[in-house]
């Protein structure tokens, strides 16, 4: 059986891709919350929905087919009939601080009227307390501050749809997020692959399911050919979980090589993907500032040991390390912001190095960051712009809005 996911390189042509479209989640909060939501400004959504379209158009304009994850959330529901649709609910509600109770029942009852799509929408922007027909007089319910002003909190950075998920080779790994703001969403696509007809029951192989306690997210993972990973060791990934899903890769996969890279634990630079990205056969972007003395940086290089054990080899020659395991004699590692201290810190802020290749030597940036995208033409690439004002507001770049789904192998 095929497998309706196919990804065995960060460059192979891009043919599926899977986005979120930004709805009124990105602007259904205040200030105050912008932290704990993850955001460091609150987006304009119509500009950010027009950007957000361009991106889409772009990659439609080369020939990539763009699925969006509220539609096939709600498809997979209408699929999956009323018990699985009741579970999620109850699962959602519950993740959501609502596991039974008055509150529970009364949010159970304002979802439950509304069909799928918009129940998967209501869900995405948030509930506030105004909006549900309710008035709590129970203890628990009493007790919580009076001024808070929603019930389930919206969930803006669904738009950055390469984290809660990651296809790898013909499966995908379904993350536990590590902020509460971001670990309701692979709940959306869990249920697209246990349920949608596209996906369900065609031999999706789950490397690694949410439930777990340690932390993995997409940003951090990148497929670099058909049996080497690089995993960010990151704010958002733990070394735990990175060797989890390395026995999982090497014992029921075609892999036998995770590096681990360890980044900075900061919120600019979050995931590895903020920092470096594959764009084409011997070429990566690079930004300068997670590179020590001589462009050295700690990583391992984990491969299979004696009895489903983990051997891990541990190197701080960063180009040597991808040349040994890709095999190159030589690799091209462009700074972001032409090595420039300001610039590049200024570009890596706003997605500089956070590249989406969509075929070896294509790649989809930002406008905003000029520097490092004319470097990457003067190293011979195919640089696509999208506009990108509001949509960078979220902290995240092409490679982070955008989950690709199909690759051609390379
Ligand atoms: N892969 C990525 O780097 N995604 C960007 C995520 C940005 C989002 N505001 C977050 O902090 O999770």
């Amino acid at each position: 059986m095929t497998s309706p996911i196919h990804v065995t390189s960060e460059i192979g042509k891009l043919k599926t891709v899977l986005l979120k479209r930004p709805g009124r989640e990105i602007e259904n909060f205040t200030p105050d919350m912008m932290p704990r939501l993850l955001f460091d400004d609150i987006p304009y959504l119509p500009i950010a929905q027009k950007e957000h379209d361009y991106f889409a158009d772009t990659l439609r304009d080369n020939g990539v087919e763009v699925l969006y994850l509220e539609k096939l959330a709600a498809e997979a529901l209408d699929a999956a009939g009323d018990e699985v649709r009741d579970a999620f609910l109850e699962q959602m509600l519950t993740e959501s601080g609502y596991a039974a109770g008055t509150i529970h029942d009364a949010l159970k009852e304002y979802l439950g009227s509304m069909n799928n799509q918009d129940m998967v929408n209501k869900i995405m922007e948030g509930i506030r307390k105004n909006e549900v027909d309710f008035v709590p007089t129970d203890l628990v319910s009493a007790a919580e501050t009076e001024n808070y002003e929603f019930y389930m909190d919206p969930m803006p950075n669904l738009y950055f749809t390469r984290d809660p998920s990651a296809c790898i080779g013909e499966g995908l790994s379904i993350n536990h997020m590590t902020f509460p703001a971001r670990q309701r969403e692979s709940l959306f696509n869990e249920i697209v692959i246990k349920y949608h007809p596209r996906f369900a029951n065609q031999g999706v192989h789950v490397w690694r399911d949410r439930n777990h306690d340690t932390r993995i997210e997409g940003g951090d993972e990148l497929v670099l050919n058909d049996h080497v990973m690089a995993i960010g060791v990151s704010q958002r990934t733990s070394a735990d979980a990175i060797q989890d899903i390395a026995k999982s890769l090497f014992k029921e996969g075609h892999f036998d090589t995770v590096i681990a890279i360890k980044i900075p634990h900061n919120h600019a630079m979050m995931h590895l993907d903020t920092v470096f990205t594959m764009i084409n056969y011997d070429q990566f972007t690079v930004h300068p500032g997670i590179l020590g003395e001589g462009g050295h940086i700690d990583t391992w290089t984990i491969t299979p040991g004696q009895n489903g054990e983990l051997n891990l080899d541990h190197r701080t020659d960063l180009k040597q390390v991808l040349k040994d395991a890709l095999k190159l004699d030589d690799l091209d590692l462009i700074p972001t912001g032409n090595g420039d201290p300001i610039i590049a810190g200024r570009e890596q802020w706003n997605d500089g190095s956070n590249t989406l290749a969509i075929a070896p030597g294509v790649v989809v940036t930002y406008n905003r960051n000029y520097v490092s995208n004319d470097l990457l033409r003067k190293h011979g690439l195919k640089v696509l712009e999208v506009i990108s004002s509001e949509l960078s507001r979220g902290r995240g770049g092409p490679r982070c809005m955008s989950c690709p789904i199909v690759r051609e192998d390379i």
